[in-house]
């Protein structure tokens, strides 16, 4: 039984661009956002991958990206032939509370290097109002142990669009990750990431498509 499980960060967004902390802000993809979507199911099709179902973010920007991908897949958005879609607040991005809209580079200028990077990659520190790691972590593995895990060990083959916080909490428990070692996990925009899972639900592989 093949127990494929994709994982793509989004395109870029507007605000990746501008250089703002996003969290549960809604922007758009940008042009390059749109080609790095269409690329990653380019190379999804390319590896000759095909999917079942699809679990992305209430976030446009991940939503857009799975469009995209599906598109280049030749798989139609809605009516015959289309795939489930389920759309979930648990898999938005970690929600960077006061930050959000905040210049990334403002920000560093006001409260200092190392309090922005711990903010931005530590397991357990949260910005102010926000949500650290840990705290996506708790609403992002419930999920995948309730919904998407069990669709994966049922032979569906499954693919997620969301956010690079929200993978990179999923990411640290099937990687194995610590809490230091994820410190330094970063996550390319629109690169797929293909899991197959062993019968135990430990992974078996990971390629990375780029
Ligand atoms: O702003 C955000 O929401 C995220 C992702 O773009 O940023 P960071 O990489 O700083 O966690």
């Amino acid at each position: 039984m093949d127990r494929l499980l994709v994982l793509v960060r989004h395109g870029q967004s507007e605000w990746n661009l501008k250089n703002l902390f996003t969290g549960w802000k809604d922007p758009g993809l940008t042009e390059k956002g749109i080609e790095e979507a269409r690329k990653g199911g380019r190379l999804l099709k390319e590896a000759g991958l095909g999917f079942d179902l699809t679990y992305t973010s209430a976030l446009t920007r991940a939503q857009k990206t799975l469009d995209l991908i599906l598109e280049e897949l030749g798989v139609p958005l809605t009516g015959e032939g289309s795939l489930p879609r389920q759309q979930d607040l648990a898999l938005n991005e970690r929600d960077y509370g006061d930050l959000s809209g905040l210049n990334k580079d403002d920000a560093r200028q006001k409260w200092g290097e190392e309090q922005v990077h711990i903010w931005r990659r530590s397991y357990d520190t949260a910005p102010p109002g926000g949500e650290s790691l840990k705290d996506t972590g708790a609403r992002v593995w419930p999920y995948y142990m309730t919904h998407i895990l069990p669709d994966v060990m049922n032979g569906k083959r499954v693919l997620v669009s969301a956010h690079g916080n929200s993978l990179r909490a999923l990411i640290m428990v099937l990687d194995r990750l610590t809490p230091d070692a994820v410190t330094k996990l970063e996550l390319a925009t629109g690169v797929p990431l293909v899991y197959r899972l062993n019968a135990d639900t430990t992974v078996a592989e990971k390629v990375i498509l780029q």
